[in-house]
């Protein structure tokens, strides 16, 4: 089983460092045939629109969709998020390209600057039914986008309750927002 990291920047060094540790093939994808020889694919936090110019720079973005079409696993985590929705608003001027193939609305740095960063433990009681294990996971929420709408086929896991009134990025009046972790 190997497992293709999307590392043109972020945290892909981590991701095949754990993947590592956890006695799986971890294989750091930069041109669109690498994924070919993947199983499923990972796309790591860092900054969606640096990853988007290398990606296109790479012609990487028709392989991402063929490989999300085949409906082979595929995670992505913050950026990696932000690179699967379908939509994303709070971008820079210009916007920037996306994967899409997660119906749902993202909104980039939701939460404010990097300063704004924080962690919280978040109930996860679907998996705890599915899988066992602890009531909570420790949510990491670095410059973190939110999930502002998600279409029928999506299963939320987790929700962090935000009030509009403190966020300095709110757009809506949606009290209850999904984020990535
Ligand atoms: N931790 C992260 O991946 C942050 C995402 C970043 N704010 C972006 O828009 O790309």
């Amino acid at each position: 089983m190997a497992v293709g990291v999307l590392a043109l920047q972020g945290s892909f060094n981590e991701h095949i460092a754990v993947l590592r540790r956890l006695g799986v093939k971890g294989v750091e994808i930069r041109k669109p045939e690498q994924l070919q020889d993947v199983s499923y694919l990972i796309i790591p936090g860092g900054e969606s629109t640096t990853m988007a110019k290398l990606a296109e720079y790479h012609n990487l973005f028709p392989a991402l969709r063929e490989f999300v079409k085949t409906g082979k696993p595929v995670w992505g985590t913050c950026a990696g998020l932000i690179f699967l929705a379908d939509k994303a608003i709070g971008q820079k001027t210009g916007g920037q390209e996306l994967v899409g193939g997660l119906d749902c609305t993202v909104h980039r740095n939701y939460f404010g600057s990097q300063i704004q960063s924080f962690e919280a433990d978040l109930l996860v009681p679907e998996l705890v039914s599915k899988e066992g294990g602890p009531e909570t996971f420790r949510g990491v929420f670095i410059r973190a986008p939110a999930v502002l709408e998600v279409g029928p086929g999506v299963d939320v896991l987790a929700e962090y309750p935000v009030s509009s009134t403190n966020v300095l990025y709110s757009s809506s009046a949606v009290q209850i927002q999904e984020v990535c972790f």
